[in-house]
Formats: structure tokens, C-alpha cells, sequence
């Protein structure tokens, strides 16, 4: 059977780097074969596999220099059904990509918000007055470098190449040892496809929301893994969107939810909380370039 993985496109981002690595385990460890599926945002690929048109999603989650992806975290807080099945750390290395002639006539540069922060103090003091602009991806401007000779794009090594398209600056990320957590997604009835018996299930993710802003309201939901001796790797607040300082709580901890203490952890946690979602247990593996 062929799978569809879909990833934030076009061709050449990160997310598809990273989904290109999951298709290579996949290949190793059942042969089976998968076509990648390119989508505009981080919430349409999600979208894809909440609607049944891709049975996978690789998106990213986390940055080491920037923190998380909102965008990921909403998403999967908006759409029911969702597991994470796995997660991969991948290196970032960026690289200015232009056709101007040199550093001194570019005029703009274009990336995804999370690769410009991760470069921002490289392009201040390389690129000072440069207009940085936004992007859905870090490739989604690379096809309009050949014609606007003042414009460049922080992307990959491999994105220059697949575009054929000069780098005039390498490894610009202010931190060299910058590396992005991506989940790999399925709906909630997907047995996992991916399966290594020499990795024990080590993280849980999940999200909730409070019942009301009162004292102890984040405290017990928390207490309820640390009487349990589970211990948290991550913890993210989101607006609820709903009202002005409502908040919900992300929170990745260091355990398999079928354990017996994240059992008891988790009804625990289901008497301090409103809505709480559980995105799933999963290993994480380090995938080196
Ligand atoms: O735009 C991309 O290439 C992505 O995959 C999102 C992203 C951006 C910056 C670092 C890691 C992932």
C-alpha cells in the first residue's frame, strides 16, 4: 500500500526534510512505499489528516531556539481525533539564498516568522536595514528570487539546490546547535506505522484548559504528575482565544500513558481540568542530517 504524508510545502522545507526521514524508516523497518503531500500551512496539512485525505502528518512542534510552533499546538487543539505517533528532532542549518550580486543589495528578505527569529541577530548585523517578511515556509519565496535580484530567502542547503539557486551566507542560525522537534501525526484509529522494538514509549503529550481563574487552578492539574513521581519535559500556554487572559496549558511529559502512575496521573488530572485532550504517547528519535 502506498501512504500519503503530508508536510508544509512547497518542495524543499524542513517539515518535508523531516517527513522524507520518517518515509526512510518506514522503508526499513515494514517496505512500504509513501508519496509526500505538499500543503500551503502547518493547519491545512493537519487538516489533510483530521479530513481522511492523508493518512500522516509530519509538522513541526518545537524549536531549540524559538520555542514552540503555535500554530501546531492550535491546530491540534482546534481538531478532534488526532495522535501523535512519533516524534523526530532534526538539525536546522539555514542559509541565505539570492541571485543579488552581494549582501549589499539585498533589500528584503523572506522566510518562515520561526527561521527570521532564529536568524535575527545574524541579520542584524549583517543585514540592518533589510525589510524581513513573513512567509507560510521557508521555501514558499525561493521561486521569486530569480526575478527580484534585491530579494533573499532563509532556507536550507538542500531548498538552494532543489530551486538551483545561489547561497551567499551559510549557517546563520545565532546558535549553531539549532535543531526542530516534528510530530508525526495520524487520526486516532491509526495503529502506529512506524514500529522499533528496541525503543520504549517515552513521552506523553497532551493540553487542557482550566475551569476558572482561581487560586491553585495550574498548580493541581501539575501536582497531579508530580505526587506521581512523572516528571514534565515541557509545559506551553496558548490563549484560549476565547476571552483576554484565559489561557490553555500544553504539556509534554516523560512517561507512556498506559503506565500505572500516568493512569492514576491522568484522572487525576481529569478532576482539576475542563477540557483536557491527550495527543498521545510516542518515542522520540534524533535523526542526524
Ligand atoms: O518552513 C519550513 O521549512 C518548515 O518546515 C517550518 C520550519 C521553519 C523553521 C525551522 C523549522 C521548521
Amino acid at each position: 500500500m502506498t501512504l500519503s504524508i503530508a508536510h508544509l510545502g512547497p518542495t524543499g522545507t524542513y517539515a518535508e526534510q523531516a517527513a522524507i526521514s520518517y518515509v526512510n524508516l518506514l522503508k526499513k523497518s515494514t517496505d512500504s512505499e509513501a508519496i509526500l503531500c505538499p500543503y500551503p500551512s502547518i493547519a491545512q496539512t493537519l487538516q489533510a489528516v483530521a479530513q481522511g485525505e492523508a493518512l500522516i502528518a509530519v509538522v513541526p512542534v518545537e524549536n531549540s531556539i524559538e520555542g514552540s510552533v503555535t500554530m501546531t499546538l492550535d491546530t491540534m487543539w482546534q481538531l478532534d481525533d488526532l495522535q501523535i505517533q512519533l516524534a523526530l528532532v532534526l538539525p536546522i542549518i539555514h542559509t541565505l539564498i539570492s541571485c543579488a550580486a552581494s549582501l549589499d543589495t539585498i533589500k528584503t528578505v523572506y522566510s518562515h516568522p520561526q527561521a527570521l527569529a532564529q536568524c535575527s541577530g545574524w541579520l542584524g548585523q549583517f543585514l540592518p536595514t533589510v525589510e524581513l517578511i513573513p512567509s507560510n515556509s521557508t521555501t514558499e519565496a525561493l521561486l521569486k528570487l530569480k526575478d527580484d535580484l534585491t530579494a533573499a530567502a532563509i532556507s536550507s542547503k538542500r531548498a538552494a539546490h532543489l530551486y538551483n539557486l545561489p547561497i551567499v551566507a551559510t549557517g546563520i542560525s545565532d546558535y549553531p546547535e539549532n535543531c526542530t522537534r516534528f510530530w508525526v501525526v495520524s487520526q486516532r484509529d491509526q495503529s502506529p506505522l512506524y514500529k522499533n522494538s528496541s525503543l520504549s514509549t517515552s513521552h506523553t503529550s497532551l493540553a487542557f484548559s482550566v475551569p476558572a481563574n482561581v487560586p491553585g487552578a495550574l498548580v493541581n492539574p501539575l501536582q497531579s504528575f508530580a505526587h506521581l513521581g512523572v516528571n514534565l519535559s515541557k509545559i506551553q500556554s496558548r490563549p484560549t482565544k476565547r476571552s483576554l487572559g484565559e489561557y490553555l496549558f500544553f504539556i509534554d511529559v516523560e512517561a507512556d500513558a498506559s503506565e500505572t502512575k500516568m493512569q492514576a496521573a491522568l484522572s487525576d488530572l481529569a478532576i482539576y481540568t475542563e477540557i483536557l485532550k491527550i495527543f498521545g504517547s510516542y518515542n522520540v528519535l534524533a535523526i542526524s542530517e
